[in-house]
């Protein structure tokens, strides 16, 4: 039996709108599931733990953006028992899809999960013992992801569907008054000691922020995370370089680096915000640890 877990509001609404025509096609097919929606922050873990508790289901999917694959993948780990994970992207950013190659229209991906393949094993993180399934930022897309959260604005634009335009406000805003920090950076137990950093962003995916391109050689299933740190670039040599980003020929610019390992630690010289899969969960210090081909997926 499939089981499936819904976040209506994600997308701004558009998760809501998916199930719907989902709902008619699984009908059509006469296929056997149960379908929990979730009606608040965080519900999808304890969602996904009832799924597996209560229920004999033999896929698990999420419906929605990068938090609900989140949240589903982590209640996934906290059950403990084994089953694949499939994903219909109906989020803003919906990296995930992007970064395994799934299908964008829900219905072709609903075929993708019921074609009855094997699941392929992906890496998870482990972050300060939370789950990370995409990536983690510590630094300036932490502050975003938090101002984000934060802001009045938020609620007012996401009625309006303008949900990616809070986060573009929230970006300026960030942008106008972020100090850069020290960061010790230290990969598989060698350290490295950077100044004026701006982000170290951990990647199991290229795809991060829905679109950008963060560490283009992350490679999800290799066991290892990649590292990007921007630093020691002024805000105006930032500005011009920001849009190198979306299609990853920012690597060659001599303000970025990138470093790759299994256990990441991250410490500043002031507490700096971290997010992980987009959602602000954590501040430093950090520590990252790859848990390699731990789940499997439709993909
Ligand atoms: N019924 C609900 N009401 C309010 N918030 C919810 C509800 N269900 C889930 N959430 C929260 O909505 C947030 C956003 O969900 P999600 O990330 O799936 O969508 P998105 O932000 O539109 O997409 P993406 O992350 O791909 O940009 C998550 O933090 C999740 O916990």
């Amino acid at each position: 039996m499939l089981g499936f877990i819904v976040n209506p509001v994600s997308g701004n609404g558009r998760g809501l709108l998916v199930w719907k025509r989902l709902e008619k096609e699984l009908e059509r097919r006469r296929a056997i599931f149960r379908v929990k929606m979730t009606t608040k922050q965080g519900e999808a873990k304890k969602l996904a733990v009832e799924l597996l508790q209560k229920e004999e289901v033999s896929k698990i999917i999420a419906v929605g953006g990068d938090g609900t694959v989140n949240e589903v993948i982590s209640g996934m780990k906290k059950a403990n028992i084994p089953c694949i994970f499939g994903h219909i992207p109906a989020g803003s950013g919906n990296d995930f899809a992007r970064g395994h190659s799934l299908p964008g229209d829900p219905v072709a991906a609903l075929e993708h999960i019921l074609s009855g393949m094997e699941g392929k094993a992906i890496d998870l993180f482990r972050v300060n013992g939370e789950i990370a399934v995409n990536a983690v930022g510590a630094g300036f897309d932490g502050e975003v992801a938090r101002v984000t959260n934060e802001a009045a604005y938020k609620n007012w634009l996401n009625r309006w569907r303008l949900g990616r335009m809070s986060y573009i406000i929230s970006v300026i805003r960030v942008f106008l008054s972020y100090r850069t920090s020290r960061v010790k950076l230290t990969v598989d137990g060698k350290e490295t000691r950077l100044e004026k950093v701006w982000l170290v962003a951990v990647a199991n995916i290229p795809n991060y922020g829905g679109g950008m391109l963060i560490c283009p050689k992350a490679v999800p299933d290799d066991g290892m995370a990649e590292v990007c740190v921007v630093s020691n670039v002024s805000k105006w040599s930032l500005i011009r370089a920001f849009p190198m980003i979306f299609n990853g020929s920012h690597v060659r610019h001599p303000g970025v680096r990138f470093f790759r390992g299994k256990q990441i630690v991250i410490e500043a010289d002031r507490e700096l915000k971290v997010h992980v899969d987009g959602e602000v969960s954590a501040s430093t210090p950090i520590t990252v640890e790859v848990e390699p081909r731990s789940q499997l997926i439709c993909g």
